[in-house]
């Protein structure tokens, strides 16, 4: 399999605390992969320098584009957001979604914010809604719908750009057992079904169990990898070309969620 992000030698240091303490780390393209670990052992901080969002004190990460490899921890802010905007989505407990925004709007500002007009973000999230099960809801707000049904927009929201890796953290983690594995199912199928990889911190043995690979981590190293995949070599120089992917739901995929 082609490694799709690689980390090398990840540090990240807080005062009194090393959330990471030289990480190496390859994802493979199309991989699901369950980053686990005790509370405080640096899964989110892992997480977020993967993603950008976060900054290493030291240091390469690189994500292979179709063009170039692209090296993140060299990119200007401005790079780094539209990076982030166009190559990731995020399925977060919390926070990437907005109420005052209906369940349409959310996931068409996703396209919106790249540029894509109105019309076609629109089009194009309704896609999204009813190959997640969400037909007839798209004009609900957050608050009109369940906690299962927030994360399954918060799920079309991270993929209707066409993002070629997904971030999760604790996303089912406020949900009951039996909608937790409801969004496990479609957060899992559709990613799967669209070919992207997906990176997902949590507590929930059921949630790693379900994941093709299990990384743990324990203060700030990771201790365990049930599939280390062979590193691609020395670390990319820095470019700057972002690729636009598509972005509609694959034909497979709608067909699997328009029951
Ligand atoms: N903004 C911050 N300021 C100071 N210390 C931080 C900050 N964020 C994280 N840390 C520390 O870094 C270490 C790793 O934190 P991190 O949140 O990555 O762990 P985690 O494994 O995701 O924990 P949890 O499972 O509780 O969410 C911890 O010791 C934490 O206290």
């Amino acid at each position: 399999m082609n490694a799709i992000l690689h980390a090398q030698q990840l540090t990240k240091h807080y005062p009194g605390s090393i959330a990471l303490d030289n990480v190496d780390f390859t994802a493979s393209a199309g991989q699901s992969i369950a980053i686990i670990g005790p509370s405080g052992s640096g899964k989110t901080t892992l997480l977020h320098c993967l993603a950008g969002i976060l900054r290493p004190d030291a240091g390469a990460i690189t994500l292979n584009t179709p063009s170039s490899p692209l090296r993140l921890d060299t990119l200007g802010d401005a790079a780094l957001s539209r990076l982030r905007r166009e190559e990731f989505g995020f399925v977060f407990q919390q926070g990437m979604l907005l109420p005052e925004l209906t369940a349409l709007e959310n996931v068409a500002l996703a396209l919106m914010l790249n540029g894509t007009d109105r019309a076609t973000s629109e089009a194009r999230a309704a896609e999204w809604l009813a190959a997640l099960g969400l037909a007839g809801m798209e004009q609900r707000r957050l608050g009109e719908l369940s906690g299962g049904q927030v994360q399954r927009v918060a799920i079309a929201r991270a993929q209707v750009t066409g993002a070629r890796v997904v971030f999760a953290d604790e996303p089912t983690g406020a949900l009951d057992s039996a909608t937790s594995k409801e969004v496990l199912d479609v957060l899992l199928h559709s990613v799967a079904a669209n070919g992207r990889t997906l990176l997902v911190v949590t507590h929930d043995p059921n949630v790693a169990a379900r994941c093709e690979r299990v990384v743990e981590l324990r203060d700030g190293r990771i201790v365990a990898d049930s599939g280390t995949v062979p590193a691609p070599g020395p670390a990319a120089p820095a470019a700057q070309a972002v690729p636009n992917p598509p972005a509609a739901p694959s034909a497979n995929f709608k067909g699997a969620f328009n029951v």
